[in-house]
C-alpha cells in the first residue's frame, strides 16, 4: 500500500487501490517501494513480495512489441532513471511463471525531491492484451487479403461516397497499362477510361444502382487500355448503405475478360464458320435465313436465295487430289465474296455447295427476279474465269438454283429447298445456268432474255424507226416536233416504248439506243434545214439518264451535231426531273448551250417540280404533263395547276407547251392560259418520218 499519513492519504490509497490500471513506485535506485492492488494482481505478488525488489530481478520478464525479449536497460523504470524523461505509450509484454503474456501500455515518470533530486518513478501499466490480439488478428487477415487479391488477377477499387475518398489497386491501373499513382485518381476517374459506347448504359446503371436498395451488382464494361485498344471488363461489388438507406460506400474488383472473350470468340468461330473458306457454315446461315426473312416480309421487300453447287467437282477432286479440291474452293468462295454486297449472306453450307441470301431485291417478285437473275449471271461469270491453282489453271462451272423470299407464305427453310430444287433443274439443263423454282418467274425471266436479245439484234440492225409527233402554236402553225422512239419488231410488229424502255435501261441498252435516235433527229434536222416549210421548226429528242451521265455526253452530242451538220439551235434535248439530281448536270447543259443547244423540262408537275431547278437550270422551254392537260379545264384541279405551271413558266421566260393534248375542250383551256405550243391526238399522233415529212414539208396553200 502507498502509506502516507492523514485522512487525506487515505482518501488518496482508496483511491489508489480501486484504479484498474497497476501502479509501482519505485526509489531512485530502482528498487520496489510501493504499489497498489491492481499492480499485486497484475504481478502476481502482494505488496510483501513486491517491495524491495529490483524490476529486472524479479519472477517476470519483459518483451518488446514485437515479442521478442527485452533488455532490463530498456524497461521503462530504467529509462526514466538513465534519462530522468518521462515515458508514455510503451507497450510491453509481461511475461509471468506458469502463465502466458500479458499486454501492458506502459507511462512511468520521475518524481524530484525539493531539491531536484530524483527520488522515485512511478510506473503505470494498464492490460491491452485484448486489443494486442485484435490488431493482431487484423494485421493477420489484412496480409491474407493482401496475398489473396495479389494472387487473384482481379483489380478491386473502392470509393467512400462520404468523405470522397477513391482507392484504384495496382492491378487496377496495370489492367489498363499504367503503374499506380501515374494518373491522379478521384472517383470519376474511371468514367474517362470507359467506351463511348458504354457511357450511356453505364451512367443509366450507376444512378440506379446508386438511388436504389441493391447491395451487389456485376456488369461488364469496356475501359481504354493505354495503348488504345479497350479491355472488357466484368465488375462486380458491394453498395454499403447507412441507416438511412444512403449508399456511403462503393467496392468492387474488375476482372479482365478479355481471354474469355477470345476464347467465346474462338468458339463461336469454330461452330459458325466453315474453316477451309473462312465463310458462314451451315448452322450460321439457318439462323441467319430465319432473321432474313422475317426482316424481308416486316419490310415488305423481295429477295433471293441462290444455291450454287460446283459442275463436276468430284471429277476435278479425283484427278487433281483433295488438296487442289480444297485450294479451288478457297477460290471460289473468295470469288463470290466479291460478287455480293457486304451486308448479302454467303455461306458454305458444305462440299462444294454454296448459298447466297439476297435481301431487299425489289418490291414485287420481278423486280426481285431480274435482280437476283443479274447477280446470278455475274456469278457465273466470275466463276468460270480460270483457276490458278499449284498444278495448273482449271476452269469450273456453276449450276445455281434461285428461289425468291419475302410474302412470308413460304418458311426459309422451305425457301432453302426450293432454290435446292431449282438447282438440280439447273444441271439437268445442261449445267453452268441458272434456274428459277417458280416455273412463272422462270418463264418472265426467259421471256425478258429474250426480248433482251431482240433488242440488242434491233439496235445491230436499226429496228428502231424515227416517229415524230408535231408541235403547232396556237394559231395552228407547225413550230416543231417530238421525236419519239418506236421499234419495229420483226415478228411483234410495231412496239410502243412502254414495252422496252424499261428493259434497255437496265440492260444499259439504252445509251446506244437513245445515241441512236439523237443520231438519227440531228440527220433529220440537218435534212429540214434544207426544206424552207420545216427550216425553222425544233425537233426534240428524250435523253435518259444513263444517257446523260456518260462522261462524255457532251463531246458524244457535239460530234454528232457536227457530222451531220443539224443546226444546234433546232435541237431540243427533252430531260425529266429525276436526271437534274445529278452530278454535273448542269454543267454538260450549259456546255451545250454554249452552242446553241436547247433543253427542255419534260413531265413538269409529276416529280419534285423544284421551281429552284426552273431557276437554276438552262431551260428554254417547259412541258405541262398530260396528267395535267387531260383534266384542264375551268374549276378543275388539274386545270388550275395548269394555269399554274403556264404562268410560272412565262413569268420565267420559258416557252410552255402542252402535250397529250386529244380534244377541243382542252385545246380552248390551255390556249386562253397563253400556252406556247400544244402538241397530242388533237392534232397528230407520232407519225413515222417520211409520213410526217410528207404531211408537212409542204408549205400550206
Ligand atoms: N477437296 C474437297 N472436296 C470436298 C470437300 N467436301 C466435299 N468434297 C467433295 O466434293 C464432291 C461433291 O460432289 P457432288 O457435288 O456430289 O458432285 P459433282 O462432281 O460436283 O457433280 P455435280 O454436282 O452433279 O455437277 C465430292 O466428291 C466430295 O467428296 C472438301 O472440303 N474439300
Amino acid at each position: 500500500m502507498l502509506g502516507r499519513p492523514g485522512s487525506a492519504s487515505t482518501r488518496f490509497q482508496e483511491l489508489l487501490d480501486h484504479l484498474p490500471a497497476g501502479v509501482v513506485v519505485h526509489g531512485a535506485d530502482g528498487v520496489i517501494l510501493t504499489a497498489n492492488r491492481a499492480a499485486e494482481r497484475l504481478l502476481g505478488r502482494t505488496l510483501d513480495k513486491l517491495r524491495g525488489l529490483e524490476a529486472s530481478e524479479a519472477e517476470w520478464s519483459l518483451l518488446q512489441a514485437d515479442g521478442k525479449p527485452m533488455s532490463a536497460e530498456m524497461y521503462p523504470v530504467h529509462q526514466v532513471l538513465r534519462s530522468g524523461a518521462a515515458v508514455a505509450g510503451f507497450i510491453a509484454g509481461l511475461r509471468r511463471k506458469g502463465a502466458g503474456v500479458s499486454w501492458m501500455i506502459c507511462n512511468a515518470y520521475p518524481v524530484h525531491g525539493a531539491d531536484g533530486a530524483l527520488v522515485e518513478v512511478v510506473v503505470c501499466f494498464t492490460d491491452c492484451t485484448n486489443l494486442k490480439d485484435a490488431e493482431q488478428q487484423l494485421r493477420k487477415s489484412e496480409e491474407r487479403l493482401r496475398l489473396v487479391l495479389r494472387g487473384s488477377r482481379d483489380a478491386v477499387w473502392d470509393f467512400d461516397l462520404r468523405s470522397g475518398e477513391a482507392y484504384y489497386s495496382d492491378r487496377w491501373w496495370e489492367m489498363l497499362g499504367y503503374q499506380a499513382g501515374e494518373v491522379s485518381a478521384d472517383q470519376q476517374t474511371w468514367r474517362r477510361f470507359l467506351h463511348p459506347d458504354d457511357r450511356l448504359a453505364i451512367n443509366v446503371f450507376m444512378q440506379e444502382l446508386l438511388g436504389g436498395t441493391r447491395d451487389s451488382f456485376s456488369i461488364e464494361l469496356r475501359l481504354a487500355h493505354r495503348d488504345g485498344h479497350y479491355v472488357p471488363v466484368l465488375s462486380r461489388g458491394f453498395v454499403l448503405h447507412d441507416s438511412a438507406g444512403r449508399p456511403v460506400r462503393v467496392s468492387g474488383t474488375n476482372t479482365d475478360l478479355t481471354e474469355r472473350k477470345e476464347s467465346e470468340q474462338r468458339i463461336y468461330h469454330l461452330a459458325y464458320f466453315d474453316h477451309l473458306t473462312g465463310l458462314p457454315n451451315r448452322r450460321h446461315l439457318l439462323e441467319q435465313l430465319a432473321k432474313i426473312g422475317s426482316r424481308s416480309s416486316r419490310q415488305g421487300r423481295i429477295g433471293a436465295l441462290l444455291f450454287i453447287d460446283l459442275d463436276n467437282f468430284k471429277q476435278l477432286n479425283d484427278s487433281l487430289g483433295h488438296e487442289a479440291g480444297d485450294l479451288l474452293l478457297q477460290q471460289v468462295a473468295e470469288r463470290l465474296r466479291h460478287s455480293v454486297r457486304d451486308s448479302d449472306q454467303l455461306a458454305r453450307l458444305g462440299g462444294d455447295e454454296f448459298v447466297v441470301a439476297l435481301e431487299n431485291l425489289g418490291a414485287t417478285d420481278e423486280e426481285a427476279a431480274v435482280e437476283a437473275e443479274k447477280v446470278a449471271h455475274k456469278m457465273l461469270g466470275v466463276l468460270q474465269r480460270p483457276h490458278r491453282l499449284a498444278v495448273r489453271a482449271v476452269t469450273i462451272t456453276p449450276s445455281i438454283g434461285i428461289s425468291l423470299f419475302g410474302n412470308g407464305a413460304t418458311a426459309m427453310d422451305e425457301v432453302l429447298k426450293q432454290a435446292d430444287i431449282a438447282m438440280y433443274h439447273a444441271k439437268a439443263a445442261g449445267r453452268n445456268t441458272l434456274r428459277f423454282f417458280d416455273p412463272a418467274m422462270q418463264a418472265a425471266i426467259d421471256a425478258r432474255s429474250l426480248l433482251e436479245n431482240d433488242l440488242r439484234q434491233g439496235l445491230h440492225l436499226g429496228h428502231f424507226p424515227l416517229h415524230c409527233q408535231p408541235q403547232f402554236s396556237a394559231d395552228g402553225k407547225l413550230v416543231g416536233g417530238e421525236m419519239l422512239l418506236r421499234w419495229q419488231h420483226p415478228r411483234r410488229g410495231l412496239v410502243g416504248p412502254g414495252e422496252f424502255i424499261d428493259l434497255a435501261e437496265s440492260t444499259g441498252l439504252i445509251v446506244a439506243i437513245g445515241q441512236q435516235a439523237l443520231a438519227d433527229a440531228c440527220a433529220c434536222l440537218a435534212r429540214w434545214a434544207r426544206l424552207p416549210v420545216l427550216s425553222d421548226i425544233s425537233l426534240a429528242v428524250n435523253v435518259s439518264v444513263q444517257q446523260l451521265v456518260q462522261p462524255d455526253f457532251v463531246e458524244r452530242v457535239l460530234a454528232i451535231l457536227e457530222q451531220t451538220g443539224a443546226p444546234p439551235t433546232r435541237l431540243s434535248l427533252e430531260l425529266t426531273e429525276s436526271i437534274l439530281a445529278e452530278d454535273d448536270v448542269i454543267d454538260k447543259m450549259l456546255a451545250l448551250r454554249q452552242h446553241g443547244v436547247l433543253f427542255s423540262l419534260d413531265d413538269f408537275g409529276t416529280g419534285y417540280s423544284s421551281l429552284s431547278y426552273l431557276k437554276r437550270f438552262p431551260f428554254c422551254a417547259l412541258k405541262v404533263d398530260r396528267s395535267f392537260v387531260n383534266d384542264a379545264r375551268t374549276g378543275s384541279n388539274a386545270g388550275a395547276i395548269a394555269e399554274l405551271i403556264v404562268a410560272l413558266g412565262k413569268t420565267l421566260g420559258l416557252k410552255v407547251i402542252a402535250e397529250g393534248v386529244e380534244n377541243e375542250q382542252q385545246f380552248g383551256f390551255l390556249r386562253a392560259q397563253q400556252c406556247d405550243a400544244f402538241q397530242g391526238f388533237l392534232f397528230a399522233p407520232a407519225l413515222p418520218l417520211d409520213e410526217f415529212e410528207r404531211r408537212y414539208a409542204v408549205a400550206p396553200a
